[in-house]
């Protein structure tokens, strides 16, 4: 770390605890404005605005208001989430910042005592989960999210088989290995750039965490079925269910957006799938799913959810969250999920998922569901993924567990329409 890193991450970071736009894209943006900066540069900027992410509760515990005192925010993210000495950091130190880290380090013990500042997360999100949880397991859930996490990809079957594609991989990155569950997953655990490699860009591998890619698994889809993903985004999970139809029978791709379907196209087309039709709607009741009532073998519903179990990649979210943003969302999944129901067809299934770790958002929509719906009844997920070989059993609903599984959280309910 340099002075010029150091006045960079504090520039940036100004804008990033304001939280009003994700810190990927504000660090994107601030690096596309300062085009003179070096490779190694932007690494510890980056590297500096995340740790202070990861410790921003110790953060806002020491300073009043700390996007305003963005420099010592810089400073205590070195100390306390990079692990650098103060001495380390002698040159770069203005007068009384010695002291001041000094102090920081001081409250080591104080810091540990706390639940929010142990696990890292907001008051409300710790109230929130101690209706469910003890507070073992949510101190166990805000350390597991507050590592980072590994690249895992997922081998596109219509152009390679993942134990062929993991020897050629590991005489370029030998810490490649095989995702312990996810069957076509491979994993690099110190994250290498790969979006230029010949195997991302020919559309052998595409960047998937395990989670997703069992989630896939679950749906199960099979050649010549129809299916629908009714929120398809950018196509992470319909590009995984197109490869595992074996690029026959039909996936209709909805989302309200259109900037992420517009995503989802050249995808396709470097995964050499054409059995999707991305269709943008207005929204859950869009007139225009009519055509699909009672006809889909397979409705994915990936619904919008706060993302708190991908707090190891985006550990601003749960600042950009709170209850009231949580209750918009439970709103507007039950509906989603109450509206793609109807696609499906007797005897045909149903799955919802999300990536948070909120009952809320997970099992208590589904007793909802299904109590206004008994057309509709619970699979086994364990018995699902052991159909397939795939040697993960969480129970009746899937739930991937970053402290148990390394993955993102996930939650999963397979339905059918009996
Ligand atoms: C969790 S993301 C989907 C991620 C995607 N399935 C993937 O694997 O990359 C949720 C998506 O739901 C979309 N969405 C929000 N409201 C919707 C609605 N009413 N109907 C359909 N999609 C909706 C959002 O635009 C967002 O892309």
């Amino acid at each position: 770390m340099n002075a010029t890193q150091l006045q960079h991450s504090s520039q940036v970071l100004t804008d990033i605890l304001t939280f009003r736009q994700p810190a990927d894209a504000v660090l994107s943006h601030y690096f596309k404005n300062h085009k003179k900066l070096g490779r190694q540069d932007r690494h510890e900027i980056a590297e500096t605005a995340f740790a202070a992410l990861r410790h921003y509760q110790k953060i806002a515990a020491i300073l009043r208001r700390p996007h305003v005192q963005a420099r010592k925010a810089a400073l205590i993210a070195l100390v306390l989430g990079r692990g650098f000495n103060i001495s380390q950091l002698h040159d770069l130190l203005e007068e009384g910042e010695g002291d001041f880290l000094a102090e920081v380090k001081s409250r080591k013990t104080e810091f540990s005592g706390s639940l929010n500042t142990f696990a890292e997360l907001p008051e409300w999100l710790i109230a929130r989960l101690q209706v469910h949880w003890e507070n073992e397991q949510i101190q166990t859930f805000g350390r597991s999210v507050a590592q980072t996490a590994p690249l895992d990809v997922r081998v596109n079957t219509l152009k390679g088989k993942r134990d062929k594609i993991l020897a050629q991989l590991q005489s370029e990155f030998p810490q490649a290995i095989a995702t312990p569950y996810a069957p076509h997953g491979i994993r690099f655990p110190n994250k290498p750039a790969l979006n230029k490699h010949e195997l991302f860009l020919d559309g052998t591998l595409e960047v998937q965490d395990e989670g997703s890619q069992i989630l896939a698994q679950l749906v199960g889809a099979k050649r010549s079925e129809i299916v629908v993903d009714f929120c398809a985004g950018a196509g992470g999970k319909t590009l995984a269910m197109g490869a595992q139809m074996a690029n026959k029978g039909r996936i209709y791709a909805f989302d309200v957006s259109e900037k992420r379907l517009a995503n989802l196209k050249p995808r396709m087309a470097r995964a050499g799938l054409s059995n999707i039709t991305p269709e943008r709607i207005e929204s859950e009741h869009d007139p225009r799913i009519a055509k699909l009532h009672g006809k889909a073998d397979r409705v994915l519903v990936d619904a919008p959810c706060s993302g708190l179990g991908t707090l190891r990649r985006n550990p601003d979210l749960k600042y950009r969250q709170s209850p009231e943003t949580i209750d918009n969302l439970l709103r507007q999944q039950q509906s989603i999920l109450q509206a793609a129901s109807a696609l499906v067809r007797e005897g045909g299934r149903l799955v919802y998922a999300t990536c948070s770790v909120l009952p809320e958002e997970n099992e208590m929509q589904i007793a909802e569901f299904l109590d206004k719906n008994p057309q509709f009844e619970l699979l086994d997920c364990g018995e699902i993924l052991a159909a397939q070989k795939v040697d993960l059993n969480t129970g009746k609903f899937l739930q991937m567990d970053t402290a148990q599984h390394n993955t993102d959280g996930f939650f999963a309910a397979v339905l059918q329409r009996k």
